[in-house]
Parts: structure tokens; C-alpha cells; sequence
């Protein structure tokens, strides 16, 4: 049973997929009022009020995904999150609309005085001359940040007969012309536009991006919109290009502080405001309801997921092809690590056969993240293992190459350790299974499964026997046995699969046998 902790205003029917499961227990409360019970929630559900922060993190121990039901995380610490291994996932798209259309209201009432006209009416007023406003049409309309919502915007105003440049740095010629919009410099934009909308996510390059320098760039009587996020227009900066007449007015729907309380810009009378009505449509709620459970029940059904803001996209088609190598994948790295008991600089992974053509950064995230696990004692998986190896001062990297050894795939791992470097190679292969093909230089076939023993012996007569013997003498069933040699008489070595794992006496035991040179356990 996965307990999920839904601590924002979700859409009742978006959760029916969650609901439905007999796995899923929804405890739907907000975090003030779950402080006991936080350390048993596997999920947690959130829109923008939620702040989940380290310190929510450090108490919410069993937390394994949080879904953002809606675009902008930026109420979510993903960096801590990712250190603790948890997912997070959003709902790209579900709200684009929503946020579009909310954009082209609040530039219809900004330039046409509703929102006063209307407060006006309700006062028993009826003052037409009071409130004579600008038409969109012919205007230019500057678009900062072409993303979803910034090029739905697009479209509206193109419709609306406005003229529209945008300053994107990601955004491509090819892209720009499908949509029928020129691209800018931020300064051209800032000089041409009657309207300025922005569409950024709040980071550290658009924090303040429409602050005292750039505001003075602006053409004299610009309108000002922001439905993004606060922050992006500097909101203390807009006072004095008020104050003076220079911004005509300004439409805001998100604010640096939410609620913003009692602030000066709310005193302006062309300041128009909504409490963050973006994404708040039956139809936006549904969507990124809908899209987080359902990426939710993927995830612990062991699925991919789509929308990970700190994994690796992965599609269910993809995941359907890569899933066999990601299992193998992890279990070479958990030997790996096991057998080189000791610091380690460099993996170096190599992708041979079909496997090469496959989608490989998740699989050698998932080989690292078997590499770390038996070195690390908190949570390691797909989420966090690159910032771990990179914490421990680990570099990996991959490489590709056509020599298979016979396999239609082959999965290369070396491990670079001080004085000593260790090769494993895997397979896998249809309807058998797993196998380790290749065990520091020697050739041998088993499966990386359960209790192993490795043995390094020479190749003498009577060796098996000898082990079988303490392994009896211990209760310890050998459930297979593959042995591999470099030459007869020479170095050779076994590789056990036990019914249950042994203790440090038994490997004592087995060191002391003679020719027997290095004995390991191996967990996988
Ligand atoms: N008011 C509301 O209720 C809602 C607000 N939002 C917010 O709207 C914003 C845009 O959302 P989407 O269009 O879905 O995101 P998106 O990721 O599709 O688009 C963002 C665009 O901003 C561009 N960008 C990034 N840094 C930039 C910079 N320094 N200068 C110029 N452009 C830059 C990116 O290249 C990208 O094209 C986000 O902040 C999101 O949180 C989204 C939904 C509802
Ligand atoms: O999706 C977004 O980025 C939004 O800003 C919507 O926020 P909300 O889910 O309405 O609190």
C-alpha cells in the first residue's frame, strides 16, 4: 500500500486513476496538519501553495515522488530533492490553454479599463469618458519566453491583427517563422512593444529580468503582463515607471510573495491583479490532475515515468526496450562495487550490440546507481546517482563499440581503482536471462542473481570438492556453480549462487584452503 499525501487543491475527479488503485491510500490534508504522520507518506501531491522545502524533505523520510500538478516548480527544492533520490514529475501541458487565454483576458481588461470600469458601475457610477481604452489591433505586442504558454499567446494575438516579436534565447528561426513571429534581441523588444507579456519559468536569469535598467528600455506608455511567475518583473523597480506615467499600466497575476498582503503596487489604480487564476480553469485542473495520477501509478508500478523534471525523459516504448539492460545494468554495477572494495576514480562503460543503439544515459544511470548503492548510505537510485558519483569524486562515461564476443549484446564495465582496475561483462539474452559473460579476464557464464561466492583459486584438482565440503560442514545449499580458468593449471576461478548469504567464519574457512587466493561475498 503507497500512501500519497495531497496537500494542494487537486481536482476531485483527476485523482479517480489513484482512486481506483487498491495500492493507493490518499490522504488529502495540508502539511501543517499532517506534521505526525509526514514520515509515512511514498508520495506527495501539490500545486504552487505547498512550499516543499529541504525541511519538509528532511521529515517526509519514506517520500519516493512528488507530482506537481501544474508547470512551475519552483515552490519545490528539486536539488534537495534529487540528493535524497526523490522524483519530481509536472503536468507540461495540461494548463498551457488556461494560462494563455488567462494572459489575453488580462490584456483585454488591461487596455480596455474593465476591471475599474466594472468597480466603477457597481459604485453607481457611469463615467464613459473615464475609462476610453487602446485597441489591440496594429499593436506590438512583445512575447519574453516562447515556451507553451508564450506561443499560444502568439497565436491569440496573431488573430487579434497585433504584430509580435519575441526574445527567446532557445528559440529557432525555424519555429519563430511556422508561428508567424520575428525574433529579437530583449532590448528590441523591450524598445518596439506596446504590450510586454512574459513567459519564462522564474530562474536565476529571469529574476528580475524587467527590473529599473530594463523598465527604462520600454517604449513611454507600455502595459506590463505578467501571468508567469513573480518575480520576473521586479515588482518594487515598477513603482516609480508608475509613479511617472512611463508604464500605462500593468496587469499581474503572480506576485513575488503570494498572497501579496498589503502591497504598494495594489494602491495603483492601472494596476490590475487576479490571485494566481492562470491554471485555474475546470478544464487546466482536470488535465494536470489526470496526467500527475496517472504518472504517479506508473511509478510505483515500476513504470516509466514521462514528465521527470530530474530523470531523463522516457518514453513507455523506450522503457519497454531498455528495460532488460537497466536490470542488468544495475546488478554489474552492484558487483562491480562489491568486488573492488576499494576507492574508486572511473567507470567506463561500453555498449556493444543491440544494446548500443538503445536510449544508454538511463541505463548507465542505472548502472551507477548499482554501483553506489553498496557504498552509500542513503537512498541511491536513477535520481540521484550522477550527483553522488560526482560528490565522491566518481567520473563516468560511456563509449560504444561493435565487439559483442558472440553476444547480440554486451554491456562492458571497467572500473578504474587505485592500483587496480576490474572488467565485467553482461548480457542479456532472451528467454534466459541475464548473464555475466566476462569476469576480470576470465571467460565464464552465470547469472548475477541472489547470495554469490566468488573464489580465485589455482586450477588444481579437487578444488570443488574442498569448498563443497565447508559450504556442507555450514548448512550452505550451493544453488549453481560456474567455474572459469585462463589456462589449465593455471589461475582459475568459481562463482557460486548460495540459498542463503554466509558469514564472515565461512569466508575464513574458504580463505584457508590451500590454493585458494581471494574468496568474496557478492549481494545482488
Ligand atoms: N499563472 C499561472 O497560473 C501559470 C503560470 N505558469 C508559468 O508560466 C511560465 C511559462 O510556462 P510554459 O510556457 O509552460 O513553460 P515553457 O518551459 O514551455 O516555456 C518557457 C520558455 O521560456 C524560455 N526562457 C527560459 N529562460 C529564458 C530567458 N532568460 N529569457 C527568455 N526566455 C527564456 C524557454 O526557452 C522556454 O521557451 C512558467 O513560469 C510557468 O510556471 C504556467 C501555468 C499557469
Ligand atoms: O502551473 C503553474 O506553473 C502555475 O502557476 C499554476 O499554479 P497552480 O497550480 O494554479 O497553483
Amino acid at each position: 500500500m503507497f500512501r500519497i499525501l495531497v496537500s494542494d487543491a487537486i481536482s476531485e475527479e483527476g485523482l479517480t486513476p489513484l482512486r481506483k488503485s487498491e495500492q493507493m491510500e490518499i490522504v488529502q490534508k495540508k502539511v501543517s496538519e499532517a506534521e505526525a504522520e509526514l514520515h509515512q507518506f511514498d508520495a506527495l501531491l501539490v500545486r504552487s501553495a505547498t512550499k516543499v522545502t529541504e525541511e519538509l524533505l528532511s521529515k517526509m523520510t519514506n517520500l519516493k515522488i512528488i507530482g506537481r500538478a501544474g508547470v512551475g516548480v519552483d515552490n519545490i527544492d528539486v536539488e534537495a530533492a534529487t540528493k535524497r533520490g526523490i522524483v519530481v514529475i509536472n503536468a507540461p501541458n495540461g494548463n498551457t490553454i488556461s494560462a494563455a487565454e488567462h494572459t489575453f483576458a488580462m490584456m483585454a481588461a488591461l487596455v480596455r479599463h474593465i476591471p475599474q470600469a466594472h468597480i466603477s458601475v457597481k459604485s453607481r457610477e457611469w463615467n464613459r469618458s473615464a475609462f476610453v481604452g487602446t485597441e489591440l489591433q496594429g499593436k506590438h505586442l512583445g512575447i519574453i519566453g516562447f515556451g507553451r504558454i508564450g506561443s499560444e499567446v502568439a497565436k491569440r494575438a496573431r488573430a487579434f491583427g497585433m504584430t509580435v516579436h519575441v526574445y527567446d534565447p532557445f528559440l529557432t528561426k525555424e519555429r519563430a517563422e511556422k508561428l508567424g513571429v520575428s525574433i529579437h534581441t530583449l532590448d528590441e523588444v523591450l524598445a518596439c512593444s506596446d504590450i510586454i507579456t512574459v513567459h519564462t519559468p522564474l530562474t536565476k536569469e529571469t529574476k528580475g529580468l524587467l527590473g529599473e535598467k530594463n523598465l527604462a528600455k520600454t517604449k513611454k506608455g507600455v502595459y506590463l503582463i505578467n501571468c508567469a511567475r513573480g518575480g520576473i518583473i521586479d515588482e518594487q523597480a515598477l513603482i516609480p515607471f508608475l509613479q511617472n506615467g512611463h508604464v500605462a499600466g500593468v496587469a499581474l497575476d503572480v506576485f513575488e510573495q503570494e498572497p501579496p498582503g498589503d502591497h504598494p503596487l495594489l494602491k495603483f489604480d492601472n494596476v490590475i491583479v487576479t490571485p494566481h487564476l492562470g491554471a485555474s480553469t475546470v478544464e487546466a485542473q482536470l488535465n494536470v490532475a489526470t496526467q500527475v495520477a496517472e504518472e504517479i501509478l506508473q511509478f510505483f508500478e515500476g513504470k516509466p515515468v514521462t514528465s521527470s523534471i530530474n530523470l531523463p525523459a522516457l518514453s513507455k516504448d523506450v522503457y519497454d526496450k531498455i528495460q532488460a539492460f537497466y536490470h542488468l545494468a544495475k546488478k554489474m554495477g552492484m558487483i562491480a562495487s562489491q568486488y573492488m572494495n576499494i576507492p574508486v576514480q572511473e567507470l567506463s562503460v561500453t555498449y556493444a550490440g543491440t544494446v548500443a543503439d538503445l536510449e544508454t544515459t538511463y541505463i548507465t544511470r542505472s548502472l551507477l546507481a548499482g554501483f553506489l548503492r553498496p557504498r552509500v548510505a542513503s537512498t541511491v537510485n536513477e535520481v540521484n546517482a550522477t550527483m553522488i558519483a560526482k560528490e565522491r569524486g566518481i567520473t563516468y562515461g560511456e563509449k560504444f563499440s561493435d565487439e559483442t564476443h558472440g553476444y547480440a549484446n554486451c554491456i562492458s564495465l571497467t572500473v578504474h581503482g587505485e592500483n587496480k582496475t576490474f572488467t565485467i561483462k553482461g548480457s542479456h539474452i532472451p528467454n534466459y536471462g541475464d548473464r555475466i559473460v566476462h569476469f576480470d579476464g576470465f571467460a565464464i557464464d552465470f547469472a548475477p542473481e541472489g547470495h554469490l561466492l566468488y573464489i580465485q583459486h589455482q586450477d588444481r584438482p579437487g578444488m570443488i570438492g574442498k569448498v563443497g565440503n565447508v559450504l556442507g560442514e555450514h548448512q550452505v545449499n550451493i544453488a549453481t556453480m560456474q567455474v572459469g580458468r585462463q589456462e589449465a593449471g593455471g589461475k582459475a576461478i568459481m562463482l557460486l549462487s548460495l540459498d542463503k548469504p554466509i558469514d564472515d567464519a565461512v569466508t575464513q574457512k574458504l580463505t584457508e584452503i590451500e590454493d585458494i587466493d581471494a574468496v568474496k561475498r557478492l549481494e545482488v
